[in-house]
């Protein structure tokens, strides 16, 4: 891991959401100042839908020059596209299309009635590829030689298992070391058929974010800010390898020791 953690406590949900939409703009402004184009990874799930709902808000949002903002997702539920439950139809619905993108910069996992039918592993790797082609027009330099493009900021939700993506504890996903992107079978929060991003493709991104809101977070938070092992606790095991930043309101935050967060708004 990159250095310790940074932990930045919000008074609730909302306030959290807020702030790390206003977060995410600032911070697609600065990577495209620094090189024209950004890459984020969307996270699905209670908190991440709620950042791209406050961010679909933001008047701020017009800051970002977003037909050159290349949109990836670091987990799928395996489902038929459309279907309610997919992380790409709730971001289309809170986001996506509200927003000036150019279709061929959004990438989302493919779905379980895709060009691979319902073969997850097949679909894991066509995303695999995906990421790979859209490495190619970079260096590898910081990304250590992983076929992923680099990615400025990458969000995750954490459950309340400590699972981040779909990774989850003691599944063979969290074992991969060489692929970028698993299918996930038997995962224990439905569907149970999933796609996602890896550690090592996790790793390589700039910054990572972890958010949680919620009194059902907090065990989970305190667990995987212990110092726990990635295998039992994903979320210990999601870093940037410049920044890593959790995200949390203070329901989340109840059980943390003292001393370890900052408090970010009254
Ligand atoms: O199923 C999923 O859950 C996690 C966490 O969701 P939450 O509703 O408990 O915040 C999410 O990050 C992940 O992308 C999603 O597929």
């Amino acid at each position: 891991m990159t250095g310790t953690p940074g932990v930045l406590i919000h008074a609730d949900g909302t306030l959290l959401a807020r702030a790390a939409a206003a977060r995410l703009i600032t911070r697609l402004v600065d990577a495209q100042a620094a090189r024209g184009i950004a890459h984020v990874v969307l996270t699905g799930g209670r908190n991440g839908n709620a950042l791209m709902r406050e961010l679909a808000e933001s008047p701020a949002r017009d800051a970002v020059d977003w037909a050159h903002v290349h949109v990836w997702w670091g987990d799928e539920r395996f489902l038929p596209a459309g279907d309610p439950e997919r992380n790409e139809t709730q971001a289309r619905a809170e986001l996506l299309d509200k927003l000036p993108l150019n279709p061929a910069y959004v990438h989302p996992m493919p779905a379980s009635d895709g060009p691979d039918g319902n073969d997850p592993e097949a679909a894991a790797a066509r995303y695999a590829e995906e990421l790979a082609a859209a490495a190619k027009v970079e260096t590898a330099g910081e990304r250590g030689g992983v076929d992923v493009p680099s990615f400025d900021v990458a969000m995750f939700g954490v459950g309340p298992d400590t699972h981040v993506a779909s990774l989850f504890p003691e599944l063979p996903a969290v074992h991969e070391t060489e692929r970028t992107v698993v299918a996930v079978r038997g995962a224990p929060k439905p569907p149970p058929t999933r796609i996602t991003l890896t550690f090592p493709a996790i790793r390589t991104a700039k910054d990572v974010w972890l958010l949680a809101a919620g009194e059902d977070k907090a065990a989970a938070v305190r667990i995987a800010l212990a110092g726990s092992g990635d295998k039992q606790v994903p979320a210990a095991g999601a870093y940037g390898r410049r920044n890593t930043l959790w995200l949390l309101d203070r329901s989340a935050a109840a059980e943390l020791p003292p001393g370890l967060n900052r408090i970010a708004s009254p």
